[in-house]
């Protein structure tokens, strides 16, 4: 059965994936049908967000064993899991997806591997878009009446299998009549905020004011913001925390006006394997993004740049981790691990 959200459309035999990239100004979508396509469209970020690049990548297996037909196997997908897991390095969704697959592909083969991994695919989309809402629920205890909220990047419906994580949690807030307003920082260099997020946002009828990532400190010193909720790529078992460039520096800012610093993802971002955030592979993008604003230069073309996309927030700075099992209060390794417990009971 076909399946659906903002980003992304699964037909069976096909995907198709809204192109990121041209938002908001242009709405299109590019036809996936193999491995190789998908792991493209995750490392040119024409699908991106930790879940729904995982998402992407079980779509791609599937596609994968379908165009193989009677010889699909494990063996024969190799290089299709190959070329997934070296699309994008941080975000863990896309490892945790891949290893969801191969473990339900077990001896498997031919026609029935492609079906039950189409299937498994879809099953990850409908868990992760689940999740979300539960995540949004569970998020709400954490703001006050009348929230105004501080977001970065994008972690909306564009970035999940659908209602959002940090965004989630902000459509539920105002859904539930708990939200005043939201401050969309930009997020320099990909602008996933002024791009993306505004542009949900917006569609939802949701208050969103853009802000130039400079501004977030600002509006703190003014008293314009209650708490900051970010999303994440991927969480270490003591609670520090990878997520797009720029959330580190917001988490000192809150810390020093006193404003709580919410992190929202499921439980398919946490990494138990990964001890802190010293290990996370942080991936380095192409000086371009940097020196160009919507392809036209903004810098010397041969200016050298250093641009990390992600950055890890230290658990001591999170005030909280909301997943779709609950509120993790003041992460550290005892919290982190009470929750694996429970988690895994
Ligand atoms: C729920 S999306 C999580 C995470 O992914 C984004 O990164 P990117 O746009 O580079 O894929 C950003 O870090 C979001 O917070």
């Amino acid at each position: 059965m076909a399946l659906a959200s903002l980003a992304i459309r699964w037909h069976d035999t096909a995907l198709d994936l809204l192109d990121q990239r041209a938002l908001p100004t242009d709405t299109t979508w590019l036809r996936i049908t193999d491995a190789r396509e998908a792991a493209h469209a995750i490392r040119e970020m024409v699908v991106r967000g930790a879940p729904a690049i995982g998402i992407t990548a079980g779509y791609g297996l599937a596609l994968e064993a379908q165009r193989l037909g009677d010889q699909a196997s494990l063996a024969a997908l190799a290089p299709a899991f190959e070329v997934l897991a070296a699309s994008r390095p941080t975000a863990v969704n896309l490892f945790w997806a891949l290893d969801r697959l191969r473990q339900a592909a077990g001896d498997l083969s031919g026609g029935a591997l492609a079906q039950h991994l189409s299937e498994q695919a879809e099953r990850l989309h409908r868990d992760d878009l689940a999740a979300n809402r539960r995540l949004g629920e569970a998020g709400l205890s954490l703001l006050p009446q009348e929230a105004r909220v501080y977001t970065h990047c994008n972690t909306g419906a564009l970035a999940t299998g659908g209602h959002g994580t940090a965004l989630g949690i902000i459509r539920s807030a105002w859904e539930a009549g708990r939200l005043r307003s939201v401050y969309a920082g930009e997020t320099r260099p990909w602008q996933q905020g002024a791009r993306l997020t505004s542009w949900e946002l917006m569609q939802d009828g949701i208050p969103v004011t853009l802000v130039a990532d400079s501004c977030a400190a600002m509006l703190m010193a003014q008293g314009e913001v209650d708490v900051v909720i970010v999303g994440a790529d991927r969480i270490a078992a003591n609670g520090d925390t990878a997520n797009k460039i720029g959330t580190y520096s917001l988490a000192v800012l809150a810390r020093h006006h006193g404003i709580p610093f919410i992190v929202a993802a499921p439980d398919s971002t946490l990494d138990a394997a990964m001890q802190d955030g010293s290990g996370i592979v942080i991936e380095q993008r192409p000086a371009e993004e940097v020196r160009q604003v919507a392809g036209q230069p903004c810098a010397p073309a041969d200016c050298p740049v250093y641009n990390p996309a992600f950055d890890v927030t230290p658990a001591a700075l999170i005030s909280a981790i909301v997943t779709e099992n609950g509120v993790i209060p003041s992460p550290d390794p005892t919290a982190m691990a009470a929750y694996f417990a429970r988690s895994a009971s």
